[in-house]
């Protein structure tokens, strides 16, 4: 079984764009409500989660840490809805995602998010189940409940990713 490493990469709008959105509070719309007491950082996100009759849930996952080098054998993808990771415990953890390539996922691309940063995947984009980093580590998450079938998995044939550093 061949094995590649692929390097991680600090997490950008620009480069993350063409498999979501990244949610922050930089360059979000800040409106200040509640008598001036409180900041509203609108609309972070595309929750996507309509098609065949969904409706968006709130989750909270506490995913167990990983250490270097995380091997990357399988992707998935949600073909009926988004999926947002906010993190709640201050921690970075690690993204990675892949472009389609004939219904299969292609060479996987690692961000890092830093602590206060999530991800929304946009819907049918390929992703890792959650990686968390340093130590055990809870996310918001937004996605979808509903009919059909949201969870689409392909296990890499005759190639694993590794990532040796998590720090980009
Ligand atoms: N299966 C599930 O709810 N989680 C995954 O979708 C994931 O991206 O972690
Ligand atoms: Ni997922």
């Amino acid at each position: 079984m061949r094995t590649i490493p692929i390097t991680v990469r600090p997490l950008t709008e620009q480069a993350f764009a063409p498999f979501g959105d990244v949610v922050s509070v930089e360059g979000a719309e800040r409106r200040l409500i509640n008598n001036g007491s409180t900041e509203r950082f609108h609309d972070l996100a595309g929750i996507d989660v309509s098609e065949g009759g969904g409706r968006a849930i709130v989750s909270l996952f506490r995913g167990q840490p990983f250490a270097p080098p995380v091997v990357v054998a399988m992707m998935e993808r949600h073909p009926l809805g988004s999926q947002l990771f906010y993190p709640l415990s201050g921690r970075p953890f690690l993204v990675v995602v892949a472009p389609d390539e004939a219904g299969r996922p292609g060479e996987p691309l690692a961000f890092l998010c830093p602590p206060g940063t999530g991800v929304n995947y946009a819907r049918n984009t390929w992703h890792h189940p959650l990686l968390s980093l340093e130590a055990v580590s809870d996310f918001l998450v937004i996605d979808r409940e509903g009919p059909g079938n949201n969870l689409e998995e392909r296990e890499y044939p005759d190639v694993r990713y590794r990532i040796d550093a998590v720090a980009p």
